[in-house]
């Protein structure tokens, strides 16, 4: 099958390429990038090929979000890997990796080529399993880490919590090192997440906010303290370290730093992240509720220049779906996390590219092409002849109100409900096939 992508404006971070294409898709493979005619040459005139608009769309590598929560297996009544999987499509992302907090949690080898053949047939996205480093994520000892790469794992994270026992986790990171993975941290010093004041277990950040909520607090030293650890072991190991859902200016600094020093270090900033802070909390509800927290707008500003230099190089989402029940409760009751997968792209072409801190290219860097090299997958993140063919068709014009009753994903929890946002993805191709569709083209089709 033969996808003819026609007149889109194709943004590739690989080669550079800034300008107006037609894309022919072959099989699984971006086959060629030309003019009209330079494609029309290479089709035969009987063939059967599928033909994609993309007049006034940016087309991009598709996003490669390295931070999801499926909940699948165990906790499917937040999510499965079908339901998360057409949520990713739906957001133009194209390869997900998933986080190991399941029930239970993924650890042996078994349990991570359980996931990939599971998802290979209920996903319309590439599913990377990540591993857990302990057993069960309870940081008492090491998983079976040899086998989890012989699984294809890539990385290993304890996602939800860190490793506090830093003999422990040096160890998995040689081990992670030896077989080739990366760790994705988690940042937080369990001990000081309790309100410094009253001891409360701290459920949004510590700050005025806080205080005329009479809600417990969280520091930015719980997340600060945690991601110099973790750098400095990532120094003696040697290990590749990524940083999930950076929140605080103190991290941007010490990446900074960790990247003069030559570190194998990398960095992600999710929407949430970057957007709100705790001035946008505007009363006690499970919407504002994640790990870690909304920071304050000091916070935001060093996120968002460290996204502009490309010091945080990744934009991913932390998709962490619950159940209504668990969402819609006052901060002390409410479950941490919110959804990202169906809002990130639109979020993130409004308020960066049109706020003028990322290009569209940069855009394209930051959600694909850089995630890509971290994983290295060398036939990801990038639109140029010979990739594979997981491609997001992008509409920048198109302005829309957010509204969780369209998601496909079974996780509503989110503050950006209601939000007017401008861009949205209108095609989604994985391995070259046409995966998700937005219908609000069709009315005018
Ligand atoms: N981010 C969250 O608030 N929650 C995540 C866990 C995590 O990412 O640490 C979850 O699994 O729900
Ligand atoms: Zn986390
Ligand atoms: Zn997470």
């Amino acid at each position: 099958m033969k996808t003819w992508i026609q007149n889109g404006h194709v943004l590739d971070p690989l080669t550079g390429t800034d300008q107006i294409y037609d894309v022919l898709v072959d099989g699984k493979d971006i086959k060629k990038l030309g003019t009209r005619e330079e494609i029309a040459k290479i089709l035969k005139k009987e063939e059967n090929v599928q033909v994609l608009d993309a007049s006034g769309c940016y087309v991009m590598p598709g996003f490669i979000d390295l931070h999801v929560h499926f909940r699948d297996p165990g906790l499917e009544y937040k999510e499965t890997l079908k339901t998360g999987g057409e949520a990713a499509a739906r957001g133009g992302v194209t390869t997900v990796c998933a986080m190991p907090n399941t029930k239970p949690v993924i650890d042996t080898k078994e349990k991570v080529e359980e996931v990939h053949r599971r998802a290979k047939e209920e996903s319309p996205v590439h599913v990377i399993q990540l591993g857990a480093i302990t057993v069960g994520e309870e940081g008492k000892e090491l998983a079976d880490i040899k086998g989890m790469a012989e699984a294809g794992c890539i990385a290993l994270s304890e996602d939800g919590k860190s490793v506090m026992n830093s003999a422990l986790y040096r160890e998995g990171m040689k081990i992670a090192k030896k077989y080739g993975l990366r760790i994705f941290a988690h940042c937080e010093e369990i001990d000081l997440r309790r309100d410094p004041d009253t001891g409360e277990d701290g459920v949004m950040n510590k700050c005025e906010k806080s205080e005329e909520l009479g809600l417990p607090g969280i520091t930015n030293s719980v997340e600060d303290i945690i991601t110099a650890r973790d750098i400095f072991l990532a120094k003696d190991t040697g290990v590749h370290l990524h940083l999930c859902h950076c929140s605080t200016k103190g991290t941007v600094d010490l990446m900074r730093m960790a990247k003069e020093e030559g570190v194998s270090v990398s960095a992600e900033v999710c929407p949430h992240h970057f957007i709100l802070s705790t001035d946008d909390i505007t009363e006690d509800h499970g919407r504002f509720k994640m790990n870690p927290p909304l920071r304050e707008m000091k916070d935001v500003e060093a996120l968002r220049q460290g996204i502009k230099e490309g010091v945080m190089e990744v934009i991913s989402t932390d998709h962490a779906p619950h159940s209504a029940e668990e969402k819609d409760a006052p901060m002390r009751k409410a479950a941490f996390g919110i959804v990202g997968l169906e809002t990130s792209a639109s979020l993130t072409y409004t308020e960066l590219v049109e706020g003028g801190v990322l290009t569209p290219m940069q855009m394209a860097e930051r959600m694909s092409f850089a995630p890509a090299r971290i994983l290295g997958l060398e036939n990801k993140g990038s639109v140029s002849e010979g990739k594979t063919a997981d491609l997001v068709v992008f509409d920048p014009s198109r302005e829309y109100e957010i509204d969780t009753d369209t998601f496909l994903s079974k996780g509503k929890n989110t503050p950006f409900d209601g939000w007017k946002v401008k861009g949205d993805v209108k095609y989604t191709l994985v391995d070259g096939k046409l995966v998700y569709k937005n219908k609000a083209y069709e009315e005018q089709e």
